[in-house]
């Protein structure tokens, strides 16, 4: 490469023709072709104005040269062949200089040569010719300026052999890149046969070449997919259409691998509009594993749906990402209600803390855990399952999905679960009784705690109620007592537990409570229920409420000493005349 500040051609006193306006207007283009050349050196961004302001002087240079040679005399046909030359130049430059505008970088060096060439041969030896040599005595010679076309033409040389070297490099390199290529990857002809494969490729089917070629890879193909392939290859090549195909291709061990085929067709410099076809080229992919995950997945995804048992995955910190439908069948919540919830939602209050530490040190552990287990349905009913727990780990190690699956229990199970609702509720009203009522609270009041929420406990005691048993006798007492819960579960909301603690005295677990004023609002449209009357031996008993009210956690942390503020609370509504409520002060 030669230096960028030397010009590619230095005036030379050879070059003078002796007329002074030819000479000014051929120093004028040397000075122009050396700015071309040198911003081409440099592969510099000016190629195509340059280039333009050089073929302009040139093109007056011929009019100004052919006007001057007539001046001299010069016979009319060499006159004449002058200007065809001159017209045959202006026409090469303008084929260089479409070339040009298309791909600067591309084409540079080649004009570069071409206009070289031109410049000094066919102007400035040409018109030294038609101006010196004409005017010298017979005899005398003019001479050539050898020595600096030789120069030129040997860094023109270099220039072309160093991008010759380029161009072998690039494709040995482009070669490489698509023959290590990690991906199998083919070309086909322009009549649509394949005539390249990369190694990638041959290694995948072990066939070698002169094996593949044509359509000789094509025996490979599974016996089933061969003719979806070629109708659909014949289609998509017909419309000169990209493809995508699948099939499975015998692989170098003689097992059938899954294979996504994508091919694009390409086109010569013209483009596709001009009918500049000249083939495919296309990638390969192996997605046979993928394919089987897939399947495996269809077979999970049915097993999920389909499983008698309730199923719920949950992310690795246990908040639900999915049930089935055996599990919103077995627990009462629709998967709506539940996904995205923690998987605390089902318990029932009745492990303590030591029996989840023992079960999450297991998974943690050995990545299982399975025992009897009490949930809570949605109803607030707690059954008993069998639950086993799996964890899937990801290649960290770290735990990312945990797969529990409920097992409702066995009929003596079942009849268990009878004896364990009597256990759990009160049998005259059905209602929750302190046992179950215990639990939730104590369960809501750890939610609170966790929220930073309030809850609200209301102790609800029948006013004038013995009078109930006194005068229309014990069972209407019963009957009273079974209809005042019904209203109360009725006028609650559901997530609201209305439990009944014994005798007429009904406690209710209000759940995120704002303020004392909306708790006293829940007493108030539960005294609206009121007076409840009963009819019988022609008497009419009508009973009122009392209701006492405490607020976690501004009446106390602990369960018992909120229920144990309600009831102060209760009894101060009683004293205050009955049928009304009274929230818990420190006073009391
Ligand atoms: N029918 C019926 N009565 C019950 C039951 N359990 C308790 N009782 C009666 O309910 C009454 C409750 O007594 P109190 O609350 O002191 O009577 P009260 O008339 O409501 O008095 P105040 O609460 O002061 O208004 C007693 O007479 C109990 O015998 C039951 O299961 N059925």
């Amino acid at each position: 490469m030669f230096p960028v500040h030397r010009p590619l051609i230095r005036w030379n006193a050879r070059f003078d023709t002796g007329h002074a306006q030819i000479d000014a207007q051929h120093r004028e283009l040397v000075n122009l072709l050396n700015r071309f050349a040198a911003d081409v050196e440099n592969t510099g961004s000016d190629h195509t104005r340059l280039f333009t302001a050089f073929r302009d002087a040139l093109a007056r240079h011929f009019k100004d040269e052919e006007e001057a040679l007539r001046q001299l005399g010069i016979a009319p046909e060499l006159l004449e062949a002058h200007a065809v030359h001159h017209g045959l130049s202006l026409e090469l430059l303008d084929s260089l200089g479409q070339q040009l505008a298309k791909d600067p970088k591309e084409h540079s060096s080649a004009v570069l040569a071409e206009i070289s060439h031109c410049m000094l041969v066919d102007l400035l030896d040409e018109d030294r010719h038609c101006f010196v040599v004409r005017s010298t005595r017979p005899g005398e010679v003019a001479s050539l300026p050898v020595e600096p076309v030789l120069q030129v033409f040997k860094r023109l040389v270099d220039l072309l052999n160093e991008h010759h070297e380029q161009i072998v490099r690039a494709r040995d390199y482009y070669t490489t890149l698509l023959d290590d290529f990690p991906a199998p990857v083919c070309r086909t002809d322009g009549s649509g046969r394949f005539d390249w494969f990369n190694r990638t490729w041959l290694n995948l089917t072990g066939m070698d070449l002169p094996q593949a070629e044509s359509q000789g890879w094509t025996l490979a193909l599974h016996g089933e997919d061969r003719e979806p392939f070629f109708s659909r290859w014949r289609i998509c090549f017909d419309r000169r259409a990209p493809f995508v195909m699948d099939y499975r291709l015998l692989d170098a061990r003689g097992q059938y691998r899954w294979i996504h085929h994508v091919g694009r067709p390409f086109f010569d410099e013209e483009g596709a509009e001009s009918g500049g076809f000249l083939g495919y080229i296309s990638v390969c992919f192996d997605v046979t594993e993928r394919r089987q995950a897939e399947a495996n997945l269809r077979v999970s995804a049915e097993v999920f749906e389909h499983a008698e048992e309730a199923i719920m995955i949950t992310d690795g910190h246990g908040w639900i990402e999915a049930v089935n439908p055996a599990f919103v069948k077995t627990t009462g919540y629709g998967a709506d209600e539940v996904i995205g919830q923690s998987a605390n939602l089902l318990r029932s209050g009745l492990h303590d803390e030591s029996f989840y530490h023992g079960l999450w040190q297991s998974l943690m552990d050995n990545g299982s855990w399975q025992g009897e287990v009490m949930n809570r349905h949605k109803s607030g009913e707690i059954f008993p399952y069998w639950l086993s727990i799996s964890t899937i780990r990801n290649t960290e190690g770290e735990v990312i999905r945990m797969v529990g699956v409920l097992t409702e229990m066995s009929p003596l199970r079942t009849s268990h679960r009878g004896l364990l609702h009597l256990a759990h509720h009160d049998a005259l009203t059905d209602l929750p009784n302190r046992l179950l009522f215990d639990a939730r609270a104590q369960h809501s009041l750890e939610r609170c705690s966790r929220e930073g929420s309030r809850l609200a406990i209301l102790f609800l005691d029948l006013d004038n109620f013995k009078p109930v048993n006194d005068r229309l006798g014990h069972h209407a007492g019963d009957e009273l007592l079974r209809d005042v819960a019904g209203r109360l579960r009725a006028a609650l909301r559901e997530e609201d537990t209305v439990a009944r603690f014994g005798g007429d005295e009904f406690v209710i677990l209000v759940e995120r409570v704002g303020s004392a004023e909306d708790a006293g609002q829940v007493a108030s449209k539960l005294l609206e229920l009121f007076p409840v009357a009963m009819d019988g031996n022609e008497q009419r008993v009508a009973v009122t409420a009392s209701i006492g009210i405490s607020l976690y956690p501004d009446h106390g942390q602990e369960l018992e000493a909120l229920v144990d503020a309600a009831d102060k609370a209760m009894y101060r509504a009683k004293e205050q005349g009955r049928n009304c409520f009274h929230v818990y002060s420190a006073c009391l």
